[in-house]
């Protein structure tokens, strides 16, 4: 097997484009790992919430803190926001 040139590797026609998206897809991957991290960060801190509930013999869950978080990816990115905001509930608390 040969290996894939740049604009193979990036369906560019040209080489000068295929350059332009190789160097936006190395920041593309390092935001990638930034926002990967910030939602390990928030699981950390949704679960620190979750067990002082519980502990206190609450519930896992609060739906009516959820509709906010809900809210407020809606607001800011609109309705594909809110199925983003769904799955990082769903990362925080699992499944209900
Ligand atoms: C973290 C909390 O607990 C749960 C997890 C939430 C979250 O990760 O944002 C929101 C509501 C709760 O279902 C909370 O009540 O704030």
């Amino acid at each position: 097997m040969t290996v894939p040139t740049q604009t193979e590797k990036t369906g560019a026609r040209t080489n000068e484009a295929a350059a332009l998206i190789g160097d936006a897809r190395e920041r593309i991957d390092a935001l990638d790992d930034r926002i990967i991290g910030l939602i390990q960060e928030r699981m950390a801190v949704s679960a620190v919430i979750q067990e002082a509930r519980i502990s206190s013999g609450g519930r896992r869950v609060n739906l009516a803190r959820e509709m906010e978080v809900l809210g407020h990816y809606r607001d800011a990115l609109g309705k594909p926001g809110t199925a983003l905001a769904m799955t990082m509930l769903e990362l925080c608390r699992g499944r209900i």
